[in-house]
């Protein structure tokens, strides 16, 4: 980013450069002969060893005194006709000298000109391009210093809170600000102070934008909206003259909202960043602080701006009477995202049978731009197959496309890959399916799907809940282990298929034993420290601060808790066994097995399949706990 302006700079300074150079060049053509009088060209007629003579009159020469320099003189055409003339080609010829006739001896004037338009044209081109695609906006390539925000007004199409769900807290800490933006006067008279600016904290596509617009649309207010990333422009000063721009604009149609993104594009931390360049960046921050200072609540203006990285802001960004109030916009919860679905589902034809809780469900971790996505992305599947209606098939397709990449019907796999595929997600489903404290199995598939996905067992998470126990770990450690316990029992042989799996049970082994205290032997005592690095890509690091000794008896606890999962998933597994080859048959048949048909086949009508008896839980809002991280993702073990 900071390397953007300097480049401009050299750039701007090269091409004036060529453009200068070339304009000279065109003005006085080194090519171009000296004109001399007639009488010079009598005197030097015995010295010219090369002539051309145009049809017009011009003649042009080289004498032999000075052959790099060409010299021009004019005959009247007439002249050029008459026998003394020939005479004297003739005696030119009899010497041996290079005699050329030439049409228009003004074309070398043409040719002069076209030869300085042409690159002049072309420098210019490239400059516009330049400055065009550097500057990132198309229409504003030479009005560098004026603001380019968008201002929305009322008469663009209004989003409200309506248009907005999945982050209640947020839009009731936003409905304080519109009622100020609506009647600023309730405020006044209780001597409340409202944040001049409100900076919206999440990770991408959760909304923020949306949140912004829709805090306009609610008051009625114009919306100016700017993006942090704009600011870093070609030359030193333009953003802060863009940034005076934008709130001058806004405080003339005040009460209104001024929305920044991507805040951090220029708010970052004074000094922070790499290779310096950090002039342009620091006077676009100062000029923001500098407007936010210069203007108090009585103005009517209210500065919201979204990052999703907080921790790089400069601290003057975030002083009381700046962005003082942060509100944090976070991914939505199991409700959450049904209501986002019902949104973006408004206005679109939706066949009445489809399952809005059931894709919910199937969605932990989308935001609401992914949900947008999804149902975009259904309505597409629905229209190559010309259906009237977008159906639960599209929208389950459409969810399996993005966790698992498009299905690859062309995927050749043998026979035999196939019977253990059908076999490995099988052992899966059917632990789940058997302990009753397994997440509820949602469908088995062995469709291959995206690069490395071979099949995959999806068992719906409890999103709803905030607590999981030790038997809910357990059980589903050992659903994550029954695809290699299948593997074991069916064929007596392993493949490698399973790493992902093993991963996972360890993993969830570890945790129980590190950080739920749920090991007998080594107590209700966290070992070691997790810290989150927020934001950067949520790698989980652990504190050391247990001795080896420890160490050694958490690694005998995990693989201690592993191995009797495992053993539980073999367990069920010989129970099942006739069961699991009629199973596997229908599997390798259908492709696609439900939980609700497997436990038919198992003759399991209380089975822990995944039942459509959540509709409209009302949400508990309480902690979130750790176990929820392990939680978070479907059932996603690749073959
Ligand atoms: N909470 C939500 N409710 C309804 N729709 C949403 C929600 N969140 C996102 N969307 C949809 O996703 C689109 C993109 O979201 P938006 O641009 O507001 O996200 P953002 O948080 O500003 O992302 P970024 O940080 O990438 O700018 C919105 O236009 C909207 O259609
Ligand atoms: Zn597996």
């Amino acid at each position: 980013m900071e390397q953007r302006p300097r480049l401009g700079m050299i750039l701007f300074y090269v091409v004036l450069g060529i453009f200068l150079l070339v304009a000279l060049r065109g003005l006085y053509p080194s090519e171009t002969s000296i004109e001399v009088p007639y009488t010079k060209f009598l005197d030097d007629f015995n010295n010219i060893i090369d002539i051309v003579i145009y049809d017009n009159g011009k003649v042009v020469y080289i004498t032999g005194d000075n052959p790099r320099r060409s010299l021009e003189t004019y005959f009247p055409s007439q002249t050029l006709i008459t026998q003394t003339f020939q005479d004297q080609l003739d005696q030119l010829a009899r010497r041996g000298v290079n005699i050329t006739f030439e049409r228009g001896g003004d074309s070398l004037f043409w040719v002069n000109l076209l030869g300085t338009i042409i690159p002049l044209a072309i420098i210019v081109f490239i400059w516009f391009f330049a400055m065009r695609s550097l500057s990132g906006r198309n229409s504003q390539a030479f009005t560098f210093t004026k603001s380019p925000a968008k201002k929305y007004t009322s008469s663009d199409k209004k989003v409200t809170f309506k248009d907005v769900a999945g982050v209640d807290e947020a839009q009731q800490e936003l409905a304080d600000v519109v009622s100020f933006l609506k009647d600023p006067s309730i405020f006044r008279d209780t001597g409340a102070r409202m944040p001049k600016g409100i900076l919206l904290v999440g990770p991408p596509g959760t909304g923020k934008t949306l949140l912004a617009r829709s805090v306009a649309g609610e008051a009625e207010v114009p919306f100016f909206f700017i993006s942090g990333s704009d600011f870093v422009e070609l030359f030193v000063g333009v953003g802060a003259a863009r940034v005076r721009d934008l709130f001058a604009q806004a405080k003339t149609s005040a009460p209104a909202i001024v929305f920044i993104d991507e805040i951090d594009a220029v708010g970052r931390h004074r000094g922070a960043g790499l290779g310096g360049g950090h002039d342009e960046r620091e006077q676009t921050l100062n000029q923001i602080l500098v407007e936010m200072d210069g203007f108090d609540a009585k103005t009517g203006v209210i500065v919201i701006a979204a990052t999703n990285r907080p921790d790089i802001l400069d601290k003057a960004l975030l002083r009381p009477g700046r962005f003082d109030k942060k509100i944090s916009v976070d991914p939505p919860d199991l409700n959450g995202r049904a209501a986002i679905l019902k949104i973006h589902m408004r206005g679109k034809p939706i066949d009445p049978d489809v399952d809005v809780q059931l894709l919910a469900r199937r969605t932990p971790g989308f935001v609401g731009a992914d949900l947008e996505n999804l149902i975009n992305e259904a309505a597409i599947l629905s229209a190559r197959k010309k259906k009237k209606m977008i159906g639960m098939f599209e929208l389950e397709e459409a969810i399996d496309r993005v966790l698992a990449g498009p299905a690859k019907k062309s995927r050749i796999i043998s026979d035999k890959e196939k019977k253990i595929l059908a076999y490995h997600e099988l052992g899966h489903a059917v632990v789940g399916l058997v302990l009753p404290n397994a997440f509820p199995v949602h469908k088995v598939t062995i469709i291959p799907r995206g690069t490395s996905t071979l099949g995959f067992t999806e068992s719906l998470p409890l999103e709803d809940r905030y607590l999981i126990t030790k038997s809910e770990l357990l059980d589903n450690m050992a659903q994550a282990l029954g695809g290699r316990a299948a593997e074991d029992l069916v064929f007596g042989e392993i493949t490698t298929g399973a790493s992902s799996d093993l991963e996972r049970a360890s993993a969830m082994a570890r945790s129980m034993v590190t950080q739920f205290g749920m090991s007998e032997r080594l107590g209700p005592i966290a070992w070691g420290k997790e810290e989150e690095e927020v934001f950067l890509g949520r790698e989980l690091t652990r504190m050391k601060n247990y001795s080896e000794e420890i160490a050694s008896e958490i690694d005998a606890e995990v693989k201690k808790i592993v191995l009797t999962s495992y053993e539980k998933a073999k367990r069920v597994l010989s129970d099942q066994r006739k069961k699991l080859d009629e199973a596997a048959e229908f599997l390798l048949q259908k492709e696609t097995i439900t939980g609700r048909e497997l436990a038919d086949i198992l003759g399991l009508d209380s089975g822990n399949f995944y039942k459509d008896d959540f509709e409209e839980v009302d949400v508990v809002t309480g902690p979130k706990i750790e176990g929820g991280k392990i939680m978070g993702k479907p059932e996603l073990g690749n073959a």
